[in-house]
């Protein structure tokens, strides 16, 4: 029996595709693999029968990767799974940003003994007016699953679109349309954008992206959207731009009481996955990757691991996770010099310094080879798959 541990509520779409071979939920205990939204796992208790982390959605800064790969703990997320929920409310965003739909609501709501609301409302109307985003210049600040969806649709809006994404993978760039202009220096995107749309991860290198300097580089009166991450922006720096009218308005996904009941900020309370149609998509995936990996020991959708599958060939599978480094396979392989075992199928795959070995035996490998091969300097983990 595989044991689940549920983080956060799963959709249950997903957890109906676990068979009766699993144990799911929230206070198992001794799990194989957990399954995880937005809860912060970086203080983790890490079970000793720990092999798999699934978050169930985009953002793996809840997670301490490092730690997860030194203990050999694969990590998983559900790429594009919720992107089309994120774009949406993008949209919403930027009419919020451009209409002030917002404060004209919350006057609304003041008026409910107001007899005369009808002639009131002609009257009020001129202090919620706006723009219009038609032939306006977004920049979007990260091509990936949501970025390039947001860059697209916002040229059916009439919008002239620049994208930045240093490390833009070949399938986006596909996907990207030709009308999108792809900036190669972040600064030129900042100086020309007359609304930004964050949609990169947050990590080290990306915190505070959006500080005093480059707040400096954009035009007055800029909009920012942000439904990435809290910590990509600079709290006190936009505070201060907002003060001064820097920043005309700021949507964020992300609020926090610093700026929550700023008069020109818009605060969502992360609202950005929360449609069933996401919740179902990332469970669903999530769950399809940790029975995979828990199954076949097929990595499919890793953050931290080597991407590695392969139809299960033979009747016996075994599956190394080991340091990249030279003569790993050859001593593996060596382990299974005195069996009487052909390897029908040999898939190795590496990421950075982490490598990844799957081989399909016909027959079953002895406790001894296995034990041996457990041994040998540079193994972090070996499992053992029988159909
Ligand atoms: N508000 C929400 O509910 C919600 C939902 C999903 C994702 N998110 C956040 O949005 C982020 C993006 O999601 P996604 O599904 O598009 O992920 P993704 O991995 O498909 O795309 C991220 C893109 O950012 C790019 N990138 C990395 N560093 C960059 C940098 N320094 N400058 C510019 N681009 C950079 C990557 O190359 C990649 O193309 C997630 O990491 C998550 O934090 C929020
Ligand atoms: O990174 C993500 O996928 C989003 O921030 C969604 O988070 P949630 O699953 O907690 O809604």
């Amino acid at each position: 029996m595989y044991k689940i541990k549920l983080y956060n509520n799963i959709a249950q779409k997903g957890l109906d595709r676990f068979n009766d071979q699993f144990e799911v939920g929230t206070d198992v205990e001794a799990e194989d693999a957990i399954i995880v939204r937005s809860a912060n796992l970086h203080d983790l208790d890490y079970k000793d029968t720990l092999k798999a982390i699934a978050r169930a959605g985009a953002g793996v800064n809840n997670i301490d990767l490092d730690a997860c790969t030194q203990r050999g703990i694969v990590v998983f997320n559900t790429p594009g799974a919720n992107s089309n929920a994120v774009k949406e409310l993008v949209f919403a965003g930027l009419l919020l940003a451009s209409r002030d739909i917002y404060h004209g609501i919350e006057w609304c709501k003041t008026q409910a003994d107001n007899d005369n609301l009808a002639k009131d409302v002609e009257k009020q109307k001129k202090k919620y007016a706006g723009n219009e985003i038609t032939g306006k210049t977004l920049g979007v600040v990260g091509l990936g699953a949501i970025g390039i969806q947001v860059a697209n649709l916002a040229l059916r809006f009439g919008m002239q679109v620049e994208g930045y994404d240093p490390y833009i993978s070949v399938d986006n760039a596909w996907s990207m349309s030709r009308w999108v202009n792809h900036v190669k220096d972040e600064k030129e995107l900042f100086s020309t954008a007359d609304y930004i749309t964050l949609h990169l991860p947050l990590m080290d290198s990306t915190k505070n992206t959006i500080n005093k300097d480059t707040l400096a580089l954009m035009k007055d009166g800029v909009k920012i959207l942000n439904f990435a991450r809290g910590g990509l922006a600079n709290d006190e720096d936009m505070l201060e731009a907002l003060n001064s009218g820097k920043v005309a308005v700021y949507v964020t996904d992300f609020p926090s009481p610093l700026l929550a009941s700023h008069p020109n900020v818009v605060p969502i309370p992360h609202l950005g996955a929360s449609t069933d149609e996401s919740e179902e998509n990332c469970a669903i995936k999530a769950a399809d990757e940790v029975m995979e990996y828990l199954m076949n020991g097929n990595i499919i959708n890793s953050v931290n691991m080597p991407n590695a599958s392969a139809p299960f060939s033979g009747s016996y599978r075994i599956c190394v996770m080991h340091d990249n480094k030279p003569k790993m396979i050859s001593q593996i392989t060596d382990c299974l010099a005195q069996e009487d075992a052909n390897i029908e199928n040999l898939l190795n795959k590496s990421k950075k310094e982490i490598a990844y070995t799957i081989l399909d035996l016909d027959h079953k490998a002895s406790k001894e080879s296995i034990e041996k091969m457990k041994k040998i300097s540079g193994v972090h983990r070996v499992e053992v798959y029988e159909k």
